[in-house]
């Protein structure tokens, strides 16, 4: 079976499209075994793309993370899926279906853009003590949960640790949630890092908590209602922009999708 080793702005995949009549596969289980780092392929995530309609394009996309939990939004793999439709079919727009939920996905030259929708936004929904110092954590939900803090130097705090004790705080159980700290770098500009679940690592860059970090620091007045650009550790920056038609619910994410190579799984 032939796969895409791809990623956006950092954030990686195994990519299968086109799959057939593999389709109905356990994928759940298969993701633990091709995202594994050192016995497998090696991704944060494993993407299940299939063409449902030509005209209007229409994909259903499923995302897995490397622990075989189900993510039900992950914007990276959004638009590596986008870039990888708009290369087999020439779709430069289209419809991705996932978990339910319809973005929209927009291909150009050197972007890939998909939008993600935003649900409850709580303030103030728990603190943790990050190097001595007592700090708040946001959440915003942008189709998966996420938690945000907004701190002075993103560089100064072990994302690791104070994101995995966050991630399993007693007052997010069961679902637990993915982890921001969030600095601000200037007019319309943050610098993010990100402790996944699921990943159960820090990534690259995050598509939703991308997102997430703008809407809360919108909320909290760092930056304006227009583009933000969201810089990342791959140093591939994603642009978060409010939709035209429904700027308070939808946002558009956009950057970079790189291709890295094909293969073919044993
Ligand atoms: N990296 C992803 C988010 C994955 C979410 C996943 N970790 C979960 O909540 O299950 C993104 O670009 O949006």
């Amino acid at each position: 079976m032939r796969f895409r080793k791809i990623h956006g702005a950092g954030n990686d995949f195994i990519l299968l499209s086109n799959l057939g009549l593999d389709y109905d596969n356990d994928w759940s289980k298969e993701a633990e075994r091709l995202c594994a780092r050192r016995t497998g392929v090696g991704a944060d995530g494993l993407v299940i793309s299939r063409l449902i309609n030509d005209s209007p394009a229409v994909l259903e996309v499923a995302c897995f993370n490397a622990d075989s939990s189900v993510a039900t939004m992950c914007g990276n793999a959004l638009r590596c899926s986008a870039w990888a439709a708009h290369r087999d079919h020439g779709f430069q727009q289209m419809s991705l279906r996932m978990a339910g939920v319809v973005h929209e996905a927009v291909v150009s030259d050197e972007s890939v853009w998909v939008t993600a929708e935003v649900g409850a936004v709580l303030p103030r929904r728990l603190q943790a003590v990050i190097n001595g110092r007592p700090t708040w954590f946001d959440s915003a939900h942008t189709g998966t949960e996420h938690v945000v803090a907004i701190v002075d130097d993103v560089d100064a705090i072990d994302a690791v640790m104070v994101g995995r004790l966050v991630r399993h705080h007693i007052d997010l159980a069961p679902l637990g949630t993915n982890v921001n700290f969030v600095q601000s770098t200037g007019q319309q500009a943050l610098k993010l890092r990100t402790y996944e679940r699921g990943v159960e690592a820090e990534t690259l860059s995050c598509g939703s908590g991308a997102v997430a970090a703008v809407v809360v620091a919108t909320m909290r007045g760092l930056v304006a209602r227009r583009a933000v650009t969201v810089h990342n550790r791959a140093g591939e920056p994603l642009t978060v922009r409010p939709h035209d038609a429904r700027p308070n619910r939808t946002h558009w994410v956009g950057g970079p999708v790189t291709h890295t190579f094909e293969g073919v799984l044993a």
